[in-house]
């Protein structure tokens, strides 16, 4: 499971995240909703320890992902404990984020033989698999810049993939693509979320998706979950009136 307690995280004066407490479990996929600047992006960025929170903890298990447990006593994560602890976690971006100067196959395998000590002739093996599940097999020996951001975003998912992340972590993967590139990659993330125990956590503009395949949509306003629900509910009953005006405005 994951845990927020009491997390609160500022940049300067500005609270982007209030004391908030939400809790996601095992192989659930999860769904960010809310308006812009409301802290969605925040809270994915601390799950990958990319940002530490100012006050509260974050586990994954029995494991917390800010803090070291040194003896009974809490201290606050070293980079070293962050890296080794991020590994449990992947991340898909908005802007893709691929290594420009290696090919497709080499964009996959880096992180798991570089980070993992996976062996490389396996790391290959493993990155086929995921290259024919994203639909990419054609153009393992292509560099990004030869792809379309469609397809590169199915490459990012890939080699968030070939880690075999406890927790997939997904941040508007759909924003930066052409509109006609967007279907292909949504498509291939509801088959990800049919077919896999991964536990999702997903910050998305797009309704419809958000609909389809979570498990729990939590509503954000001003750095807390005002409303969390199943998305029937969430998308046919809000009950806040936030909830009603946000989404009467996505719509
Ligand atoms: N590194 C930073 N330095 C200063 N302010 C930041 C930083 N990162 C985020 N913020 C601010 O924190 C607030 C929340 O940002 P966040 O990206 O989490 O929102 P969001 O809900 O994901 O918004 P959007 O839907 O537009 O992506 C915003 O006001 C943003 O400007």
């Amino acid at each position: 499971m994951i845990r927020f307690e009491a997390v609160t995280k500022r940049f300067g004066s500005h609270t982007v995240l209030d004391a908030l407490d939400m809790k996601v479990y095992p192989g659930k996929h999860v769904t960010l909703i809310g308006p812009s600047g409301s802290g969605k992006t925040t809270i994915l960025r601390l799950m990958m320890t990319l940002l530490k929170p100012d006050e509260g903890t974050i586990k994954l298990g029995d494991r917390y992902l800010t803090h070291e447990d040194k003896g009974g006593r809490l201290v606050p994560a070293s980079d070293r404990y962050s890296r080794e602890i991020r590994k449990n976690i992947g991340m898909v971006f908005q802007q893709f984020n691929l290594f420009p100067n290696m090919k497709v196959l080499r964009n996959i395998t880096e992180a798991p033989v570089h980070v993992l000590g996976m062996d490389k002739d396996a790391a290959e093996q493993r990155a086929r698999e995921l290259l024919d599940l994203v639909g990419l097999t054609a153009h393992l020996d292509k560099y990004p810049s030869q792809l379309s951001g469609g397809q590169q975003q199915r490459v990012a998912i890939a080699r968030a993939l070939a880690m075999r992340p406890q927790v997939l972590l997904l941040d508007e993967v759909t924003s930066a693509l052409d509109p006609e590139l967007v279907a292909g990659v949504l498509d291939l993330l509801r088959d990800i979320a049919r077919s896999t125990d991964i536990t999702m956590l997903c910050v998305t503009h797009e309704m419809n998706f958000a609909r389809d395949i979570s498990d729990c949509v939590m509503m954000f306003d001003a750095g807390r979950v005002i409303e969390f629900g199943p998305p029937e509910q969430i998308f046919t009953a809000p009950e806040h009136e936030r909830t009603r005006e946000f989404l009467s405005a996505v719509r």
